[in-house]
């Protein structure tokens, strides 16, 4: 294909075009923070804010002014309006606020996530932390696809997975026991684990920190495709229980068990 968007993804605008997005979505999201914000239930019980509903309705603008003619498919639109019937060929993922517990609590690990998906495949993605002003995104330096961090208004570092050291350590999700937790690292090789909420959790693999994130449990595309995308950019895989990687478009818009893995 050689629209712009094909042209934007291939030079490398089109993922600075979703961080300066996901970057002025932080910045609507941050002043909720740790003031009391209201919560409601949404239909699935899971609690949504107006930061949530702001941050959404800001990115989807955004994005609909840049690239007109792409499906969106972003969390706060299907509470709202139901789930899309059909993927197409090209389209967004967008979690304006995932880790929406922890923010509430007044935790430092939700972000911002917009993802491309082409053909089944997270192709670029931006994860933004607004409370530590980091972000994460997939960029294209000499023609290959790279992952790249910064902190707002500093220059962009490369980024890469580590070889698994011999006691290595996982990543979980909040959403299980202790003991379930240890078991699941060990079952990944990682003598160690430690809880986190949020799509921060492919970024901190992605900057290798940590070896194994590990998922159980079910999760939406939305809170996996923009870290997918910086996680594989720096070398790291995202693999469903079939051992093949993470795929976009399913059934629903939702993920199976999966395991992202560093070096
Ligand atoms: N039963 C369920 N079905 C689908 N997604 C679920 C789920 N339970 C939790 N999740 C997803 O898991 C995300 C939290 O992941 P983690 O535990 O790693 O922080 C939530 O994101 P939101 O906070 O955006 O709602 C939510 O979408
Ligand atoms: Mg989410």
């Amino acid at each position: 294909m050689t629209d712009r968007l094909s042209r934007d993804l291939a030079s490398g605008v089109l993922h600075e075009a979703i961080t300066e997005i996901a970057e002025a979505a932080a910045r609507v999201i941050l002043p909720y923070w740790r003031v009391g914000t209201a919560v409601e239930t949404k239909s699935d019980d899971s609690p949504v804010t107006q930061a949530d509903q702001k941050a959404e309705a800001l990115i989807l603008e955004c994005l609909g002014k840049v690239y007109p003619e792409i499906q969106t498919v972003a969390e706060e639109a299907v509470a709202e309006n139901g789930m899309p019937s059909h993927a197409a060929d090209r389209f967004w993922l967008i979690d304006p606020l995932d880790g929406t517990k922890g923010f509430i609590t007044g935790k430092e690990s939700f972000t911002v996530n917009i993802a491309l998906i082409q053909d089944g495949v997270a192709v670029a993605g931006v994860v933004t932390a607004p409370a530590t002003s980091v972000s994460w995104r997939t960029g294209i330096s000499a023609g290959e696809r790279v992952a790249l961090r910064r902190r707002f208004g500093e220059a962009w570092q490369l980024i890469r997975v580590r070889d698994r050291p011999a006691d290595g350590i996982a990543l979980l999700s909040h959403s299980m026991s202790d003991e379930e937790a240890t078991r699941l690292a060990a079952r990944h090789g990682c003598t160690r684990w430690q809880g986190m909420d949020s799509s921060m959790k492919f970024c901190l693999l992605a900057e290798g920190r940590f070896d194994a994130y590990p998922r159980t449990g079910p999760t939406h595309e939305w809170d996996t495709a923009a870290g997918q995308a910086v996680l594989e950019a720096a070398g790291g895989r995202v693999l469903a229980s079939d051992g093949a990687p993470l795929l976009y478009g399913k059934p629903g818009f939702k993920n199976g068990p999966f395991v992202a893995m560093g070096g």
